[in-house]
């Protein structure tokens, strides 16, 4: 039976970590402040896509180094937040034989893992779906939910390609690709962009954001830029990325980002991982990004803000 470690199962942890144990893995969870509601209950999750249900993990952790017997995957869905070392937090439950999954929003978040376990298969992923903890172990499944999942830095994958046949055997469409890179790159045009944009105004959801045509023109401007990072590192999009992901934005309801929901409550924000490496990118590549350095910036001080009325 393939066994499955997730660290830092909330939302789509327990959702993703759901349909892998349905599907007969054996998921276990490390979880932080949901502990004692999961050891005791499991997780209560409403999803349109696997139905209301309760998940009991296989065993549930409040650290990473009580699960004695290393996974054949580790599943990390933290959040990528500066000053936390998502290696020392995973090393010790990852064995020799362990594929590394990294199920996280942001570009280049993966050389960190690499680096550290040099060893290890590690697989990047990118969930595209809307999820959220209403309550302690309760998480709620809103919309989409998809996996792009591929072997980092690049090829193929046999261990992808297992992964990928557990979701898609429970309903959630994972693809597997062989430029997980360049699938993160083209992420980034959408999460760069709506994501920082969504906490400028207070709390704004995609109908605000793409409500009048300045709006929308000020959108694609800016994703304009993410393109041509993009294209700078090596990863070129595909011309109607940009279309595509407005017209698809506009036809969804309002949403709001993962970003904004942390802003909303207060918790920390991946602007780092998300806008600033894409900033970084840009410097080192020379690429002109005005918008985005804007972006950057209110965002900083929108943080600290919070921080400083914490
Ligand atoms: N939610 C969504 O719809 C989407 C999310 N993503 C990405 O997926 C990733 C996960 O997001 P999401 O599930 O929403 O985040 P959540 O905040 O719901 O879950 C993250 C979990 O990690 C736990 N955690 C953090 N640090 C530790 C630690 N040191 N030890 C143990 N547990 C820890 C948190 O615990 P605690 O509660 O104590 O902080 C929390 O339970 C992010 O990169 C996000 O951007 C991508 C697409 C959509
Ligand atoms: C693209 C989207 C909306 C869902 O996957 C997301 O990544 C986010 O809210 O941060």
């Amino acid at each position: 039976m393939t066994s499955i470690l997730i660290v830092g199962a909330g939302a789509v942890g327990a959702l993703f970590g759901s349909a892998l144990a349905r599907q007969g893995a054996q998921v276990s969870v490390v979880c932080r402040s949901d502990y004692d509601i999961v050891a005791r209950e499991g997780y209560d999750i409403t999803s349109p896509l696997l139905g209301n249900h309760r998940f009991y993990p296989h065993a549930v952790f409040k650290s990473v180094a009580e699960c004695k017997t290393p996974p054949d995957y580790l599943i990390l869905t933290t959040k990528v937040l500066e000053g936390v070392d998502r290696a020392a937090l995973i090393r010790p439950a990852v064995g020799p034989r362990t594929v590394i999954v990294l199920i996280q929003n942001g570009v280049d978040i993966e050389a960190e893992i690499a680096t550290a376990f040099p060893e290890n298969e590690i697989l990047s992923g990118l969930a595209i779906v809307g999820v959220g903890r209403s309550a302690p172990g309760m998480v709620n499944h809103q919309t989409m939910g998809q996996l792009n999942l591929g072997r980092y830095p690049n090829g193929a994958s046999p261990a992808a390609e297992r992964i990928a046949a557990l979701l898609n055997g429970a309903g959630i469409g994972c693809k597997v690709t062989d430029n997980v890179v360049g699938a993160r790159w083209q992420k980034a045009v959408w999460n760069a962009t709506f994501n920082p944009i969504s906490i400028t105004g207070g709390m704004l959801d995609t109908a605000i954001m793409l409500g009048t045509p300045e709006s929308t023109a000020f959108i694609q401007r800016a994703m304009e830029e993410v393109c041509a990072v993009a294209g700078a590192a090596g990863y070129p999009m595909h011309p109607k990325v940009i279309e595509q992901f407005i017209g698809g934005t506009k036809a969804m309801p309002p949403y709001h980002t993962s970003m904004a929901l942390d802003y909303k409550y207060g918790r920390p924000m991946e602007i780092e991982a998300i806008l600033g490496n894409t900033v970084r990118a840009a410097r080192k590549h020379g690429v002109d990004t005005p918008i985005l350095e804007t972006l950057y910036a209110v965002t900083k001080m929108i943080e600290a803000r919070i921080r400083a009325d914490r």
